[in-house]
């Protein structure tokens, strides 16, 4: 079976198409190596297609097929080979070198590649006429210089004042043309920048969403903050600035070296030392390398603690530990800036040396060549164009030390967003389809077992059976696995053995969509995000309508205290909540999971901090609205249960004690005696 998530990312473009060739482009083929061969192999195994060909550095597929013959359309025949071959996993599709994983992302986050070569030659063009501008400026002067000799007559003078004007003029023109095309090209570059960092930003949120939450469970949001903006950043800042330097400097190569060849000894004096530099480059690029790798671990302690900090503020407030949060968040913040520098230094040190060792071949091409035109064994004028041409060089060189920071920058950022993009969720949708309007809401729960750690049981062969319509209580100790079943049935995590059964279905072959459309939760800590209360109402059920939205808060019991507020329903609930009671932010998330009308619902203490009174009200608003759902509630108060069809009391992962609540009180277990503590 496909993946979705790799079906998702096999994007497929259509570039080219005639009678018996096709080609195509795929952002999954873009930096793995070793799958080209192999899905060329798949392709040219197909029945009717004559000849293949994959290019992993530009993602394109080229495949000529007899139009009569082939078993079905190329795009089929495509998607089928690819998702093989990806489902099949292993060698073909690692990321084995740094240029794969930097290509991989660029293919996934720049929309239009085949505007790169029109930018590329645009940016050649403008660094073109840069170029040319510092060339005429040199003919200017030189043309000042006139031509070294005294005029004969009045004609040669004219030409000498004439020429330094018209040169200046040409200068002139070069110089508007120049700022005119970087201008142009320095937007474009940004604008494509801008817009893949945009993409890529959106694309690993989908995949943080739809990572596992046992993946989730152990990460550091900060780290997860850190990929999104950071990293994301580098990978823009490679594309704005990587492509236009690289043809800037290698234009100013190409320039430099055409004047410098004119004189081949100061070439081969100036050679010497510049091959030194490859010696200590490998060591340098290693330190440089260890420096990045800890700056980036660093950003992430930094950013995981700011945002552990920020949420809990009040707690941090009624501790009075402002003053030790603030010296820990000084602290992480001084090792980040030690670490940023360190990565610095490692960098300069790396451009120190390339320079030092480029200053030095300099400072001797000059000193020889000066000796030869002394001894008049080279002109002057070569000499003086080479001259010329060597700081363009140094200065190109920096250029070039750029490029590679960017570059392994941007390496490393690819590596890390890798993680992420590449990552499979565990928890995949199965093939069955449920039908929303007919669900009748039975629930099987056979044997279940699950740990968080493999070595840690939560849940220990738990059974259970909710019938339709009918209410099923939790209760049990603190930590006893009830929040941990929910999520279960949620499919958040998946069972370790046994199975739950939806409608006769095992969860692990349903829609997981469809699975969580059928169930609504309201969560012990509900989630309110920042918006109005009117939005955070509708996440139920997006689309209903205003009188449905009051209809959900007055069952809630929230209607009144909403309407109080200053704008009502459309009063903001501040960051996550943050401007409503425990029992208020309760009351919406109860009223948005009433507008979801999902055949089951379950409460996870979703009534833990309402008064008596208003939890009563709740209770029956439940009882009259829910008539004919299926309802779990895990609760402390035994009192909130009471009137369930069946309660299960579990203890330490397993279930002690099961029935009715006068059964269980008559029964004189753990339930009867929660029950004597609670009501005395
Ligand atoms: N994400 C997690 N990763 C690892 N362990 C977890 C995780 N969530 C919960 N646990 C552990 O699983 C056990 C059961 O937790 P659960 O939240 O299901 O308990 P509960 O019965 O709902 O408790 P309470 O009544 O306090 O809400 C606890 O020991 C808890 O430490």
């Amino acid at each position: 079976m496909i993946d979705p998530r790799s079906a998702h990312e096999l994007r497929l473009h259509l570039l080219s198409s005639k009678a018996g060739r096709e080609s195509w482009r795929s952002n999954a083929i873009q930096g793995r190596w070793a799958l080209a061969p192999a899905l060329k192999r798949a392709l040219e195994a197909r029945t009717g297609v004559r000849r293949a060909s994959v290019n992993a550095w530009t993602g394109r597929v080229v495949v000529e097929f007899t139009s009569q013959s082939i078993e079905a359309p190329v795009e089929e025949l495509l998607r089928e080979s690819l998702s093989e071959i990806l489902s099949r996993g292993g060698p073909e599709i690692a990321v084995d070198d740094d240029v794969g994983a930097l290509l991989r992302v660029l293919g996934k986050c720049i929309e239009k590649p085949e505007q790169l070569l029109p930018l590329t030659l645009f940016s050649a063009v403008g660094h073109a006429a840069r170029i040319a501008q510092g060339f005429s400026l040199l003919s200017t002067v030189t043309a000042a210089r006139g031509p070294g000799s005294p005029p004969r007559d009045g004609v040669e003078d004219a030409r000498a004042e004439s020429n330094p004007v018209r040169m200046g003029m040409v200068t002139l023109a070069l110089s508007a043309a120049e700022l005119f095309l970087r201008h142009h090209r320095t937007q474009s570059w940004r604008q494509i920048a801008r817009s893949a960092e945009s993409s890529l930003r959106a694309q690993v949120f989908e995949a943080i969403v739809a990572q596992d939450m046992a993946t989730r469970d152990k990460q550091g949001t900060g780290r997860l903050i850190g990929v999104v903006t950071e990293d994301v950043a580098r990978i823009g800042a490679f594309i704005e600035r990587g492509g236009d330097t690289v043809v800037s400097n290698t234009l100013a190569i190409l320039v430099a070296a055409k004047s410098l060849l004119g004189s081949p000894h100061l070439v081969v004096t100036a050679a010497a030392p510049l091959l030194l530099v490859a010696l200590p480059s490998r060591h340098l690029e290693r330190r440089a390398s260890e420096a990045r790798s800890r700056r980036s671990a660093s950003s992430d302690e930094f950013h995981d603690l700011l945002e552990n900090s920020l949420a809990g503020i009040s707690d941090i407030k009624s501790h009075n530990a402002e003053t030790a949060t603030s010296r820990r968040v000084a602290g992480r913040a001084h090792d980040l800036a030690d670490a940023s520098t360190v990565s610095a230094r490692a960098i300069s040190l790396q451009q120190v040396v390339f320079e030092g060792f480029f200053s030095a071949s300099f400072a001797l091409a000059a000193a020889f060549g000066g000796a030869r035109v002394a001894r008049g064994k080279a002109s002057e004028e070569a000499y003086t164009k080479a001259l010329y041409s060597f700081p363009q060089l140094v200065s190109t060189m920096t250029g070039v030390q750029e490029v590679i920071a960017l570059y392994q920058n941007a390496v490393a950022s690819a590596r890390r967003l890798l993680e992420l993009l590449d990552d499979r969720p565990t928890i995949r949708s199965g093939p069955t389809r449920l039908p929303m309007d007919s669900i009748r809401g039975e629930i099987v729960v056979e044997g279940i077992s699950f740990g968080y750690e493999p070595s840690r049981k939560i849940l220990d062969d738990v059974s259970f059976h909710l019938k339709p319509g009918q209410t099923l209580g939790i209760v049990g100790p603190t930590g006893s696995g009830k929040s941990t079943l929910l999520r279960l049935l949620l499919r958040l995590y998946d069972v370790d053995a046994g199975r739950i059964l939806l409608d006769g279905h095992d969860l692990r072959d349903l829609v997981l969509s469809d699975t969580r459309a059928a169930i609504a939760i309201v969560g012990q800590e509900p989630y309110l995000f920042r918006g109005t209360v009117r939005e955070n109402v509708l996440l139920g059920r997006p689309g209903a309508s205003q009188e449905e939205v009051r209809d959900a808060l007055r069952k809630a019991e929230a209607l009144e205290f909403v309407e109080a507020l200053p704008d009502g329903l459309d009063a903001d609930v501040g960051e996550r909540g943050r401007r409503l009671s425990g029992g208020q932010r309760q009351r919406v998330a109860i009223a948005r999971a009433l507008l979801k009308r999902a055949p089951i619902l379950a409460l996870d203490e979703a009534t833990s901090h309402l008064d008596y009174e208003t939890e009563a009200a709740v209770q029956r608003a439940f009882r009259d609205t829910t008539a004919g759902v299926s309802m779990i509630v895990v609760a402390h108060r035994l009192a909130t249960v009471r009137h369930a069809d069946q309660i299960v009391v579990l203890d330490e992962g397993r279930i002690r004690e099961r029935g009715r609540h006068d059964e269980l009180v008559a029964h004189a277990g753990l339930y009867a005696y929660l029950w004597q503590l609670q009501n005395g």
